[in-house]
Formats: structure tokens, sequence, C-alpha cells
């Protein structure tokens, strides 16, 4: 029988841990520039955090990993495919071997079930998974029990505070025991309270599937206490890469670590003319992605048999 410390997968086949690469990344949001020339590795099997000012995009480049948002321009690759060239199943293979807890501490953020309990938000990712009953609740059980939710099983999320919400929304992420996992923003369940539970969970989920970990935070300490690597995003690109306790050498507040990296990002916040500029001279390398209206796309047409009928009818009574 297996023990808890196993490598389990979703399937419980062995998969690999897949590296995550997003190349030349450009979003633009409501006509303002948010990442430009985005460029970042996260190495296979290993821990990445990712920091950056409040607003800088790492919510927005979870957004690409996981298949929620499409950038206008680049390529995002988990284990080595294209999130966005697969198809509905490929999308759907991808998104099976990740567990993701999207940033905000609302139900839907948390992608929880409103009407199901604790225990059955769950249960729902393993049965998705194929995995049998009894696996099903040890696994559910052992999961909510590690966050401290075992007494909280039957509850449903909503009754919860938004702490422990979080932590179920976590709980989630980590049943599956996907090979990939990505958390933005787990710093409101790190509570003092908490914070020991939430690392034990996340070091447990790495000892059974030696997986690949991408997480977003504000926390100096957790990062030096989790990184790996460090990337830091400011100014909608990844500015430096590194060991965390290298780039958060004398960094202890959020205010010294802005004024380190943003204040002195001498390219300063990406500016749409340098959007538009790169637009023009893309050519081959750089992939452009063109978003085509389906609605002048009818204009078009529409335009097309109206000139036809015209030219047809003078040339009808020209004849005539
Ligand atoms: N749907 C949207 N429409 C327009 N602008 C958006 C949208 N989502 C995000 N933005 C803008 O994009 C920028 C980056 O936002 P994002 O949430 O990715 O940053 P963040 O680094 O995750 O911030 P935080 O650390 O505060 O969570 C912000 O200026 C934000 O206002």
């Amino acid at each position: 029988m297996r023990g808890e410390s196993d490598r389990m997968s979703p399937v419980d086949d062995q998969v690999d841990a897949p590296g995550m690469r997003l190349m030349g990344i450009t979003t633009v949001l409501d006509d303002s520039p948010v990442l430009h020339r985005l460029m970042l590795d996260v190495p296979a099997g290993e821990i990445t955090v990712l920091m950056g000012p409040s607003g800088a995009g790492k919510t927005t480049l979870v957004r690409h990993l996981v298949g929620l948002l499409e950038p206008d321009r680049g390529t995002v690759e988990i284990g080595g495919r294209d999130v966005w060239e697969a198809d509905p199943a490929g999308l759907r293979e991808i998104r099976n071997g990740m567990g993701v807890l999207l940033g905000g501490s609302s139900l839907f953020d948390s992608s929880l079930f409103a009407s199901m309990t604790a225990f059955e938000n769950l249960e729902y990712s393993l049965k998705h998974h194929r995995v049998g009953e009894a696996e099903r609740r040890r696994r559910a059980m052992a999961r909510l029990e590690e966050l401290a939710l075992g007494d909280v099983a039957e509850q449903r999320p909503e009754a919860m505070p938004a702490h422990a919400r979080r932590r179920l929304g976590l709980a989630r992420a980590l049943v599956t025991d996907a090979p990939a996992l990505i958390l933005d923003d787990i710093d409101v369940c790190l509570d003092a309270a908490h914070s020991h539970r939430i690392l034990a969970a996340l070091a447990n989920w790495r000892e059974r599937t030696h997986g690949t970990l991408l997480i977003t935070t504000h926390k100096i300490g957790l990062a030096r206490e989790l990184g790996d690597h460090l990337a830091i995003l400011c100014n909608g690109r990844i500015i430096t890469t590194g060991s965390a306790a290298e780039l958060l050498n004398g960094i202890e507040t959020n205010e010294q670590f802005d004024h380190r990296f943003q204040i002195s990002d001498f390219l300063g916040p990406p500016r749409m003319e340098d959007i538009e500029a790169d637009d023009e001279t893309s050519r081959g390398g750089v992939k452009l992605r063109l978003t085509i209206d389906p609605a002048m796309v009818r204009a078009a047409i529409i335009g097309v048999v109206v000139v036809t009928l015209v030219i047809m009818t003078l040339a009808l009574a020209h004849v005539l």
C-alpha cells in the first residue's frame, strides 16, 4: 500500500513535471499596456517565485498560463506545448495536469463551488480525474486536515472566513497531485497561525509529485523560504531573475522592494507607442496574433454583396 509521501499523479500514472515558458508576451488591457515582450522560464520540477509591485502584471501572466486570457503577442508553453495553439481537447489535457489557485479571495477567484461543501469541492476534482471512491475520501480529507480545515469539511465555502476559503482553494489546487502547480497570491491565507501549515502542505505536495511550482506573492519572507528561483516582474517585463537570497538581500519591507525594483528600473512602464511600433515591424520571429471581429467580417460580406448587386443592376440597365 502506498503512503502519503508516495508520488501520485492525477491519474495514478507517473507524469513528468512540465517546464513553463513565456516568450515575447505583450498584453494590452482596456487600451493600456500591461506586459511588454515578457520572457520567463519556469524550470521543470523546481519552485519559481514571482514577485513584483502591485499592478505589475503577475495575475495577468498567470491568466495567460492557465488558459484564461490570450496574450496579444507571444507564446505560452507548458511542457513544450503551446497553450494558445492547443485545440479544446489539448487545452483540457494541459489544464488537467495543473493545480491552480487564482488571485483574490472571492468564491469565484478560488475556483470553488458555492453549492458544495468543502469536502465535496475537493472530491469533485478527484472524480473528474477518475480517482476511486475510497481514495477520493482519503486524499480529500488528508488535504483538508493538512490545512486545518478538517472541522469545516461539511461546511459550504460561503460560510467560511476569507482566509479559510483561501486555504480551501489551495487544498483544491493540491488535491489532484498535479505535476504543475500555479498559485497566484496565497498571501491572504498566510496569517501567522497558518503560514507554517501552508509551507508544510507545499513541501508535502513537492515530496509526492516532484512537480513544478510557480507562486506569486508579496511576502518577502515566503519568497526567501521557498524560492529556488525568484523572478521580478516590474513595468510589464521580467527585469531580473536569480536566487531569492541574492535578489532580496537587504530588503525587509515592501517599500524597500518597490524602491529597489520599480524606481530603479530606468525603462519605466510599457508605452503604447512601443507596442504599436512592434506591431509594424513584427515579422517572422515574434508571433503576432490578429483578432478578427465577426461583426467586421459580416459587414464586409454584406458590402461585397451590395456592390456586386449594384454592378449587375448597372450592367443590366446598360444592356437593356
Ligand atoms: N480586466 C482588466 N481590464 C483592464 N485592466 C486590467 C484588467 N485586469 C488587470 N488590469 C490592469 O492590468 C495591470 C496589471 O494587473 P494585475 O492584476 O495583473 O497585477 P498584479 O501584479 O497581479 O497586481 P497585485 O499584486 O495587486 O495583485 C493593472 O494596472 C490592472 O489595473
